[in-house]
């Protein structure tokens, strides 16, 4: 896809879910037991990065098991709006000729990032880095999160923020300067975004960038910036934090990416097999990166039969096969400090714990309230319609689990695919079905989870 192809790739039904038109609402019920094996698509963190890196490498790099998600898809949009080249070339497999560090050309048009914090927020750190000058913007859901936290690192660097909506929302426009300052900076959250945002930026300034962070997130961009040949240095800091060090300037070298099963995907049929009883369902290749592991941790604290079969490294990354079987699960407590590693899979934790026995206690989720929605106000909402007992203590939210739940209700989405996701996923084991307003949103990160959910035996129905 050079700039002109994109607009094929994007119409291609293949691999557009789409989620622009009217909400199209779903049911799930239960069925019998699940069974079989699947391959959950690629992971969106490393597919975004992919695209990125792409770009700001001079040649062409390879991908293979792209997610070709709606998110996603505005990436590779966006980069071949900045000067890349970016082609499918068939199922997953996507190249692109990138412009090198330093190397984009200002785009025509506004960047349209969709629901995709990810993208827009990576994409903000990349363009700021650049001499240009470049608007963003992205769905209702997207305009409502908080973008000051990039921002202000990004300010500090030097790049000027021509215009915001209030309070330093989307729709953004932003101008790098021509010579960035490199700094050092401790963030107030642990998030990756942030984190890759400013080391994306830094890899335009002189001297070194470092970002430092109290609790470890995801580390894919430290990771990809080293296996792009970029000189980064990663060193523990205080208790559970990280500093990581860029040398800013570099030339980036093209290299293969084999994109990894998405765990944070692979979260709804893991939890769907151990809720469902008598399952027995094998999910292939899922990313056993440890700043991710945070729900296996936990799901097997309560009791979960999840077997890690086979376990290796593939496109430098570790993987596994994760054989899952129904399984008698009990409430936990889960620390704060495990909530990097397992920041988008508390709303189906939440499910996992509604069918426990005993009080699962959430540590720590302020984080949720800024997610596409605010998923602690959502889940909870799903937890009333389905007839679970729950309460809210500040961030902590605590499910009183009774082995099994009544179901019965509908549940509001909010553009918000893990949301739809999850209490679909509940339905399949709920006394009555549960219903959800909208499945549109699905395609954000998963758009084969209806086919891939029906082929293991779950009962999914929708409107259309
Ligand atoms: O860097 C990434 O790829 C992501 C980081 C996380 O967000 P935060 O950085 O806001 O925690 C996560 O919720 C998101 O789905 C993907
Ligand atoms: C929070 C998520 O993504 P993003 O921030 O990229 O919209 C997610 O996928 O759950």
């Amino acid at each position: 896809m050079s700039t002109t192809a994109s607009v094929s790739v994007a119409e291609d039904a293949a691999v557009s879910g789409g989620h622009a038109g009217t909400p199209v609402p779903a049911l799930s019920r239960r069925a019998g037991a699940l069974k079989g094996e699947i391959v959950v698509p690629g992971d969106k963190s490393v597919s975004h990065r992919a695209l990125i890196f792409g770009t700001l490498t001079v040649g062409e790099t390879q991908i293979s098991g792209l997610l070709e998600g709606e998110d996603v898809l505005n990436t590779a949009r966006a980069c071949a709006a900045l000067g890349a080249q970016v082609e499918r070339v068939g199922p997953g497999a996507w190249r692109v000729h990138g412009v090198g560090v330093g190397g984009l050309s200002a785009p025509t048009d506004p960047l349209d990032f969709g629901n995709a914090g990810t993208g827009s927020r990576l994409m903000m750190g990349v363009v700021g880095g650049n001499p240009i000058t470049a608007t963003f913007d992205g769905d209702a859901s997207l305009r409502g999160r908080p973008m000051r936290r990039i921002l202000d690192p990004l300010e500090r660097m030097g790049v000027q923020v021509v215009a915001a909506a209030e309070g330093g929302r989307l729709p953004i426009t932003l101008k790098g300067p021509r010579d960035l300052n490199p700094i050092t900076y401790e963030s107030p959250v642990a998030s990756a975004q942030i984190k890759s945002a400013v080391l994306l930026a830094g890899l335009g300034a002189p001297g070194e960038t470092s970002v430092i962070e109290n609790e470890a997130s995801r580390d894919h961009t430290e990771r990809m910036l080293a296996h792009f040949g970029a000189d980064v240095r990663v060193e523990p800091y205080g208790e559970h934090g990280r500093k990581v060090t860029l040398k800013g300037r570099p030339e980036l070298k093209p290299a293969p990416i084999s994109v990894p099963a998405d765990p944070s995907s692979a979260a709804f049929p893991l939890v769907a097999a151990l809720i469902v009883p008598g399952s027995d369902v094998t999910i292939k290749g899922v990313m056993t990166n440890p700043l991710r592991t945070g729900l296996l941790i936990t799901l097997k604290e309560m009791g979960a039969s999840i077997e890690l079969v086979d376990e290796r490294v593939e496109g430098g990354e570790s993987v596994a096969d994760l054989r899952v079987r129904a399984s008698s699960l009990t409430g936990v407590d889960v620390p704060a400090a495990r909530a990097p590693s397992m920041i988008d899979e508390y709303p189906v934790l939440a499910v996992a714990a509604a069918f426990a026995t005993g009080t699962t206690r959430m540590r720590g989720l302020s984080e949720l309230r800024v997610k596409e929605s605010d998923r602690l106000a959502a889940v909870t909402a799903g937890l009333e319609a389905a007839g679970v007992a729950y309460h809210v203590e500040g961030d902590d939210l605590i499910v009183e689990g009774k082995g099994h739940a009544p179901g019965g209700g509908t549940v509001k989405t909010h553009m918000d695919h893990r949301i739809a996701m999850s209490f679909l996923v509940m339905g399949f084991a709920t006394d009555k079905p549960m219903k959800i307003d909208d499945i549109s949103f699905v395609a954000t990160s998963f758009p084969a989870f209806v086919p891939l959910m029906t082929a293991i035996g779950a009962v999914i129905e929708t409107a259309a």
